[in-house]
């Protein structure tokens, strides 16, 4: 049982017993920092590229068991992939079916063997006797000549195939940029030109991959229909919401009915309509005769998510009660701006943590308001919230809240940092109204990077604006800027940031908060 410490402060500075003195409180903030940490790990462990291949992998002699499905092994075996993560994929595919591999080729991004070498990540690279040609392109995750040249031997390899073969397709983010294949009479160029004025006009990752599925002879289950009539199971590490099979990558293995008219909508929505490339509107008008498929082609195509943020969320969940936590996730589907989200976890911490019997009564339905201003279905609000208020009773110990998802930033300034740290920061505002609780909150990119920074996200609590003025630091004007990473960076130096370096790997954004029982 925590010690009372006696009341010696004006309310507004009041704190929870557990926090004590100055120096008792770093112990204690340390050491649900440290565990907030290691929960966050454990989340990205789990989707480490060979643990999913591992996961979803299975061999038993000459059959592959994927899923509730066995396939043949008789020498027959070719692998493509394109993603950040698709290397280590394709060293642990290898490592498992490399007997029966009869050649394979991978479009990974530009530099990344270089990277997970200095990383001394050597389980992400392939054995120098592999049978897999590793191309690397894409730079700064866009389209480039090289993506389009691996994207062109991704093609001819399944283009070869016969009835006797089996196609392995290894799939995670990014994708999309790594095997660009522009219908014609579309460039690259101009390919690469709608992406970046959609993306740069707020496009989501679905209107995104929609318009390329639309504008790509691959995606939108083009390379399943090259392989035809080969066998192809398609391997996929899911970073996009809801893991919707015909956006993650835009769907190269799945067949969409993807119609030029919710192209066109989405072009107008973006007013970007009246200043396309004349070859835009040819690929467009080309009305696709969408037959219906022979119910063989549908039978040749396995689709399977072998990781996602559920995955991540799941493990982060165990490691979670190993450390003493009672975990509770809210959804692995959060979305909407940084700052509702923000709002959204700072009702939650009150909820949670003000002191008392019961929480105070508005806060409930205040909650319940936020839920689809950030992608959060009432349920999962409603079953989180039975959960905390469960636990205030019981209060043996921390909850951990545990989401994910990708929030939005609108960009306003030109600072440095991510909508990882940036998530943080706003959060850590809401820890420091008049309760200060001591709940701490966490916010990482499980790829390792936030935005064009070397950081995953952040770390902070309730006593982040003490720490900032006591280091006169400004939030307001770094927020105006979006400059998350230099505040963080400058902040305590830089020791509320989260740096695990490269991953190999990406399931979106995980967010851990560490509510401590409310005092009596
Ligand atoms: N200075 C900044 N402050 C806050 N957010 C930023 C800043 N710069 C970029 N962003 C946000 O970061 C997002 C890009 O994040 P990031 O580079 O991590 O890629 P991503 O969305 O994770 O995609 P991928 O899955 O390919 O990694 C942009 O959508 C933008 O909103
Ligand atoms: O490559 C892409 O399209 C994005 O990462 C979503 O999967």
């Amino acid at each position: 049982m925590a010690q009372i410490l006696a009341l010696s402060r004006p309310l507004h500075l009041w704190r929870p017993p557990w926090m004590g003195l100055a120096s008792l409180h770093s112990r204690s903030m340390s050491s649900l920092e440290k565990r907030a940490r290691a929960v966050f790990s454990a989340a990205v462990e789990s989707v480490q590229p060979d643990i999913v291949v591992r996961r979803g992998l299975k061999r038993d002699g000459n059959k592959l068991l994927v899923g509730d499905q066995s396939f043949t092994l008789s020498n027959n075996l070719y692998v493509v992939g394109f993603g950040k993560a698709v290397l280590g994929m394709a060293a642990e595919t290898e490592r498992i079916v490399g007997d029966h591999l009869v050649k394979g080729v991978v479009s990974v991004p530009q530099g990344i063997q270089n990277t997970l070498r200095n990383h001394g990540k050597q389980r992400m690279l392939l054995e120098d006797s592999s049978k897999i040609t590793v191309m690397e392109g894409a730079k700064h995750n866009l389209p480039d000549e090289n993506a389009q040249r691996s994207a062109e031997c991704i093609q001819e390899l399944t283009s070869g195939l016969t009835e006797k073969d089996l196609l392995l397709v290894l799939i995670s983010g990014g994708g999309s940029a790594l095997l660009p294949a522009p219908a014609p009479p579309m460039s690259l160029q101009e390919k690469q030109d709608v992406t970046r004025r959609l993306a740069a006009a707020g496009a989501t990752i679905q209107e995104l991959n929609t318009v390329r599925r639309g504008l790509s002879f691959l995606k939108g289950g083009g390379l399943a229909q090259c392989a035809y009539p080969a066998q192809v199971v398609a391997l996929i590490l899911s970073d996009v919401i809801g893991d919707p099979l015909d956006l993650i990558a835009s769907g190269p293995t799945v067949r969409s009915e993807t119609r030029p008219e919710e192209v066109w909508a989405i072009f107008d929505r973006y007013k970007l309509s009246d200043s396309l490339p004349s070859s835009v509107k040819e690929v467009l008008s080309k009305t696709v005769q969408l037959q219906e498929q022979p119910q063989e082609f549908k039978d040749h195509v396995l689709n399977i998510v072998i990781g996602s943020n559920t995955t991540a969320l799941e493990c982060a969940s165990h490691r979670a009660c190993e450390l003493g936590l009672r975990p509770v996730i809210l959804s692995p589907a959060v979305c909407g701006d940084v700052r509702s989200v923000a709002r959204l976890y700072g009702l939650l911490s009150r909820f949670a943590c003000s002191p008392g019997k019961e929480p105070p009564p508005e806060l409930a339905a205040q909650i319940l308001q936020m839920g689809p201003e950030v992608g959060v279905e009432s349920w999962d609000l409603c079953r989180t919230l039975t959960v905390l208020e469960k636990e205030r009773k019981e209060g043996w110990g921390a909850t951990c809240l545990l989401a994910g998802g990708e929030p939005t930033v609108q960009l306003t300034g030109r600072g440095r940092g991510g909508r990882n740290q940036e998530l943080a920061l706003q959060v850590g505002l809401e820890l420091c109204g008049e309760l200060r609780s001591g709940a701490v909150f966490l916010s990482g990119g499980t790829d390792g990077q936030d935005g064009p920074t070397d950081a995953a996200g952040a770390v902070t609590d309730g006593e982040l604006m003490d720490e900032t003025n006591t280091q006169g630091l400004d939030v307001d004007s770094t927020l105006t800027n979006n400059d998350s990473f230099t505040f963080f960076s400058q902040l305590s130096e830089g020791r509320r940031l989260l740096m695990p370096g490269l991953t190999g790997t990406n399931v979106m954004d995980v967010h851990v908060m560490l509510l401590p029982p409310p005092a009596l």
